[in-house]
């Protein structure tokens, strides 16, 4: 079974994430981009790459999902593993949906769709999608970015984006209310996952 956690940076994915380590001993934990891949370094440095063309790191991206695909996430569930990834594909239709809209140099008709049906020839559809949901500026507060306005903006692009995704396919998401006590949020991240263990068991 694939659970995926997603949210906008700052949202206390990690956090949970890192709890829910110590209840599910025996779960796959992974991550997207991914922390030990050089696709996954490809991808750390044109974050940091003030001037990266917004294509290119969208195909950046979806190179080290395919990688993490191939190398963690389908030889664990052919065992019958429980996996939870903190980000998934999720997060490139968001975010790249996000980039490529705002984009001067592209004029793709609608971004988000382009980059799932990008996905949709190889990748795994998550059982669960757990969404952390919180405002844009306390997000970007959170996450300590150096331009918060900037930032927060960006983010609302995101956040709308998500909003579609959850309409689209409403019974993947489970949303959670991520302005709770960090032990209100896991509780209820565990209550979510709880719930769909059993009910696939
Ligand atoms: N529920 C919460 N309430 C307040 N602060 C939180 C909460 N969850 C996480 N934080 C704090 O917010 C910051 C970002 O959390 P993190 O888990 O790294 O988010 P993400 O992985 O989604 O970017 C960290 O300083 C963390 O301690
Ligand atoms: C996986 C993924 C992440 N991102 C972005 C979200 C983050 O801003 C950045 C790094 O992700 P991450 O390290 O998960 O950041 P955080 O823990 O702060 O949420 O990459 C995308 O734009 N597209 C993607 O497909």
């Amino acid at each position: 079974m694939l659970v995926t956690l997603e949210g906008l940076d700052g949202s206390g994915k990690t956090t949970v994430w890192e709890a829910v380590h110590e209840r599910y001993t025996e779960a796959v934990f992974t991550r997207e981009p991914t922390d030990d891949s050089w696709y996954g370094d490809a991808v750390y440095r044109s974050i940091e790459d003030d001037d990266a063309d917004p294509l290119a790191e969208l195909f950046l991206y979806t190179a080290d999902h395919a990688d993490h695909l191939s190398r963690v996430i389908e030889p664990a569930l052919e065992r019958g593993d429980l996996v939870i990834s903190d980000r998934y594909s999720d997060s490139r239709f968001a975010y790249q949906g996000a980039t490529l809209a705002a984009a001067e140099n592209h004029d793709l008709e609608n971004p988000l769709e382009y980059v799932v049906d990008i996905h949709d020839p190889f990748s795994i559809t998550p059982d669960l999608t757990i969404y952390l949901d919180l405002d844009p500026e306390t997000a970007a507060t959170r996450a300590g970015t150096t331009n918060k306005f900037e930032r927060a903006e960006y983010l609302e692009s995101v956040r709308d984006n998500y909003e579609r995704l959850i309409e689209r396919d409403p019974d993947r998401f489970v949303r959670v209310d991520a302005t709770q006590s960090p032990d209100a949020v896991l509780e209820s991240v565990t209550d979510a996952l709880a719930a769909a263990v059993s009910d696939s068991s």
